[in-house]
């Protein structure tokens, strides 16, 4: 049971404290009942009903310790357990290589450490009061025993039997959660579709109808399906009551006629089962919940192995690359995307390579090459994300391999064309707050943000104003090497003109070494190399031109 599985760690380690504490709860609450039986089986001795409240006062007293106690650990024993997993995925992201995450679904794994970590942590404490009423069923059960073999073994036997029904029954229920679990998911899709296309559905009124007509047929079947599983799950229910009524006649009707007992005995066997009343239903309902709990924890467990099976290079074991090197090379590199996005299976992965390429520190290479030509895969390759299939990417005479990789990626700044922009300013380990103020000036962003304790006072903005910030967060990080990927395409063409002809001179000045891809031609001459791929392929254009005419900045 994957449930079980996934607290086991957590479980196992209090296993004896929870034992004892569901024994105590159980029997204490038994206790109750066989007190109460006892005392009303002895109305007329006084002494022998002061006895009896006190065992009462002191039975309500263990049961409301014992329980308080079980709930408490239960939230806690679920909560951690969670926490702990979801620590461990964060962790196993952290280091997991971009390959290997681009292949496994986002929308999964947010799913998972959202949605399912939730429902599972909720679910988990009403289990246990299911788990301590079937304690105390068991405990009733056993005291019913006592009373009269006849009336144990044909309680036993209803029970088997309505259990059995239930049980055949709660496999339909199973599969109709799981089936509205799956139009929920799907649901959900055509929300985020509907809400993260807004602009597009706006402007297409066909596309907006269909769009909607598809949510509505999928909420239609969704209620459909809700009503079905409600309407089994209400005859489960009724069908759990009815067997129950059915054990209490059996206790009243059929015991006294199969065992020679008093009828004061059958009263306290009908009081016990009326007892069981309550855990019963407690453990039936339990079972649905044990589904549930079980579907959240077999996605979370499956989520973590996936996560596992990716490669997680040790990293710690090794020298660190420093920010003093000379030259950063590409040795007959090759690399291959496992196949191309969204391509049908069998058709041509997309290859790079092999590329030969030299950057010296403090030099500004630009790359240049058409849609879709390679150049972000380059990057990818040039800053260790991708790690290629042949060749060798190094640093003076040290090769980048999986395990320094992470030393070698902090030796850059970089916006990627689809750069994410942090509100914060992780990975600036010590701001320089004159030269924040000083770049926020210069790229024209004061009047709009300011840094607030290391955070950005907004971040709604537009597209080219999110790019002057990431670049303000990426100089502010004063890494060695700086790689631009079509920063300038959102710009107009006055940032444009200060990136090319202010920015980068200015990081050149400091020293950075600087990669840029770029289609502005109208600035080649800020580079010292100019490289162009095609298909995969690169070819050195120009050098040595890093001088040139300087042009109006509009
Ligand atoms: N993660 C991936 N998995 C499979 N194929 C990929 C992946 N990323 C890119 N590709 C493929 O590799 C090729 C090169 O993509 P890349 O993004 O490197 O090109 P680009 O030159 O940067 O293009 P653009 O100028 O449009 O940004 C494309 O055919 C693309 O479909």
């Amino acid at each position: 049971m994957q449930v079980l599985q996934l607290f086991h760690a957590e479980l196992s380690r209090q296993r004896w404290k929870f034992m004892i504490m569901g024994a105590l709860s159980g029997s204490s609450n038994a206790a109750v009942l066989a007190v109460i039986n006892h005392a009303a089986a002895s109305l007329d001795e006084k002494g022998e009903m002061m006895r009896s409240l006190i065992m009462f006062v002191a039975a309500i007293a263990l049961y409301v310790v014992s329980q308080k106690w079980l709930l408490t650990m239960a939230t806690r024993a679920s909560e951690v357990t969670v926490h702990k997993l979801r620590e461990r995925i964060v962790e196993r992201i952290r280091r997991a290589e971009l390959q290997d995450m681009e292949r496994l679904s986002s929308a999964e794994i947010y799913a998972t450490v959202s949605r399912e970590a939730k429902a599972l942590a909720e679910t988990v404490p009403l289990l246990m009061v299911s788990g301590q009423a079937l304690i105390m069923t068991v405990f009733v059960v056993f005291y019913i025993a006592w009373l009269s073999m006849t009336a144990f073994f044909l309680l036993i036997g209803t029970v088997v039997a309505g259990a059995l029904i239930h049980l055949a029954r709660s496999k339909e229920v199973a599969r109709q959660f799981a089936e509205t679990d799956r139009l929920e998911g799907e649901l959900v899709d055509g929300f985020r579709d509907m809400l993260d296309g807004f602009k597009e559905v706006k402007m297409n009124s066909t596309r907006s109808a269909e769009l909607g007509s598809m949510l509505s047929r999928l909420s239609n079947r969704l209620t459909d399906r809700k009503v079905e599983t409600a309407g089994l799950f209400a005859g489960n229910l009724v069908a759990s009551q009815v067997a129950f009524f059915i054990m209490i006649g059996v206790m009243v009707f059929v015991v006294p006629k199969m065992a020679d007992i008093g009828i004061d005995k059958v009263g306290m066997i009908t009081t016990a089962a009326l007892f069981l009343m309550g855990p019963i239903s407690n453990v039936v309902s339990g079972v649905p919940l044990l589904t549930r709990a079980n579907a959240s924890a077999n996605a979370m467990l499956k989520v973590e192995a996936e996560l596992r099976e990716l490669e997680q290079p040790e990293t710690g074991s090794y020298d660190p690359f420093s920010d003093d090197f000379d030259v950063l090379r590409l040795r007959d590199v090759t690399f291959s995307h496992a196949s191309g996005r969204g391509d049908a299976p069998g058709e041509h992965a997309f290859h790079v390579g092999p590329v030969n390429l030299e950057i010296r520190k403090g030099e500004v290479l630009f790359i240049t090459g058409g849609n879709g030509s390679g150049k972000s895969t380059l990057l990818k390759l040039m800053t260790a994300l991708y790690h290629p299939d042949g060749g060798a990417v190094m640093l003076d005479e040290r090769r980048v391999t999986p395990e320094n990789a992470q030393s070698y990626r902090d030796r850059f700044c970089v916006i990627f064309s689809d750069n994410h922009l942090f509100r914060e300013l992780y990975g600036v380990e010590t701001v320089d707050w004159d030269e924040a103020v000083e770049l926020l000036h210069l790229l024209e962003m004061d009047h709009k943000v300011r840094l607030v304790d290391r955070r950005f006072s907004t971040v709604s903005l537009s597209g080219g104003q999110r790019k002057r910030l990431a670049l303000i967060a990426a100089m502010l990080e004063k890494r060695p090497i700086c790689v631009f990927d079509e920063w300038a395409a959102d710009q107009d063409p006055y940032f444009r003109w200060k990136f090319y002809r202010e920015i980068l001179p200015r990081l050149r000045d400091q020293g950075k070494t600087i990669i840029a891809v770029t289609h502005d031609d109208k600035y080649f001459d800020v580079a010292d190399h100019r490289v162009h791929m095609e298909e995969g392929q690169l070819s050195r254009v120009s050098e040595g031109s890093a001088t040139g005419h300087h042009e109006d900045p509009a």
